[in-house]
């Protein structure tokens, strides 16, 4: 493959949501290849880049140094022609409540080969929609990508939610040399299950027990004797401005295995159905015996392609996230993913991969 060769990604196929541009534009600074995303976010409502796409753009730009074409609101084409990666520290204030933690995937596994540690500082929405919340990215992202000798630290200063954001973390992140294979193939069996529901502003402390009691209600009707310790919060006004609620829900297993599920509060949405969303969730998994949940799948993707060595996951049936990211990262590394489905439902995916080396690690010895 000719490493300096533009690749191009159409980012209509499959799930066409911002997961293909994430992660190519990931890819293409980590492997220093030019890309062209094309049909960026076809398959959205309002295509082309939002808020939260623009600014993981732009600060791949400043990290990567990279020449940039089509970075403005609502392009549905982008070509980035990264040069190198810069450790350091960024700030960037979306000014909108775009998913600080989608901002984070798109970015950290760029800074995880610089030459030295950098810190994050995003100011957006820590609990929206169609993005992982906060909570699951520190209990549920962090111990998984662990097993890939993955460290990063991650610290909420303020939560922020739908619409006007305000919320503001920090991300710092430890480079690697190389990043190890994982494995996530036994489940074993459940241990715990924790989390936390929560609310902020002047929704009531009654909701986030609602959520709580709901979650806890239902986990124990299926395994009357699990340890479930839900923790219910309400957020205090120098850490929350705004209204907001949500659950998130983490399944630990005796294997080490770590599952997330969860249901952020919505204008007419009953605390006991959040509670029941996100409980049904990990009863799913927890009964299926996988070991990566639904959301977790398509986040794990491009570690797989970068590691050194076969990693493996059993998980549900795959996402069409999943799927994008897998042709993402065929395209941009030339691995090849596995996907077996035995009789019991359950899916395994393997990948064999390129063992990428921090080349700024090397070179500084
Ligand atoms: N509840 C959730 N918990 C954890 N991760 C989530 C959750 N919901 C979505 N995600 C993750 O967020 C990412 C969303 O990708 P997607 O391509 O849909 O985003 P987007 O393009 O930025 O938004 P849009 O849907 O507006 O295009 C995926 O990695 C998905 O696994």
């Amino acid at each position: 493959m000719d490493i300096k060769e533009l690749v191009e990604i159409d980012g209509s196929y499959l799930e066409g949501g911002g997961q293909a541009l994430r992660n190519a534009l990931s890819l293409s600074s980590i492997l220093r290849r030019p890309i062209r995303v094309v049909k960026i976010r076809a398959n959205r409502p309002k295509p082309g880049l939002a808020n939260q796409h623009l600014h993981a753009v732009n600060m791949l730009r400043d990290i990567t140094n990279a020449d940039v074409i089509g970075n403005a609101l609502l392009s549905t084409e982008l070509e980035f022609r990264p040069r190198t990666i810069i450790g350091d520290m960024y700030r960037e204030d979306t000014h909108t409540a775009a998913s600080i933690t989608l901002i984070y995937q798109t970015i950290l596994p760029v800074l995880l080969f610089a030459g030295r540690p950098s810190r994050v500082d995003v100011t957006g929405g820590t609990n929206v929609s169609f993005a992982p919340q906060v909570e699951y990215m520190l209990q549920v992202l962090q111990p998984n990508l662990k097993r890939f000798g993955i460290g990063f630290e991650l610290k909420v200063l303020h939560y922020g939610f739908f619409p006007r954001g305000n919320g503001r973390c920090q991300l710092d992140v430890e480079p690697v040399r190389q990043l190890s294979a994982g494995q996530f193939l036994d489940f074993g069996q459940p241990q715990t299950v924790d989390g936390v529901a929560f609310c902020a502003g002047r929704i009531p402390m009654s909701l986030a027990t609602d959520m709580q009691e709901t979650a806890t209600r239902e986990i124990h009707k299926l395994w009357p004797y699990q340890d479930c310790r839900i923790q219910v919060i309400k957020h205090s006004p120098d850490k929350a401005r705004d209204n907001g609620a949500g659950i998130v829900m983490v399944a630990h297993t005796s294997t080490g295995c770590v599952l997330g599920s969860s249901a952020l509060g919505q204008k007419k949405v009953l605390a006991d159905m959040l509670g029941s969303e996100a409980s049904s969730q990990l009863a799913g998994y927890m009964s299926k015996e996988i070991c990566v949940d639904a959301n977790l799948q398509d986040q794990l993707i491009i570690f797989m392609a970068l590691a050194s060595g076969c990693s493996r996951f059993r998980t549900g049936p795959l996402t069409q996230h999943t799927r994008t990211a897998i042709y993402v990262a065929e395209k941009m590394t030339g691995v090849k993913f596995c996907v077996d489905i035995n009789q019991s439902g359950q899916t395994v995916v393997s990948c064999e991969g390129i063992g990428y080396r921090n080349e700024f690690i090397q070179r500084n010895e």
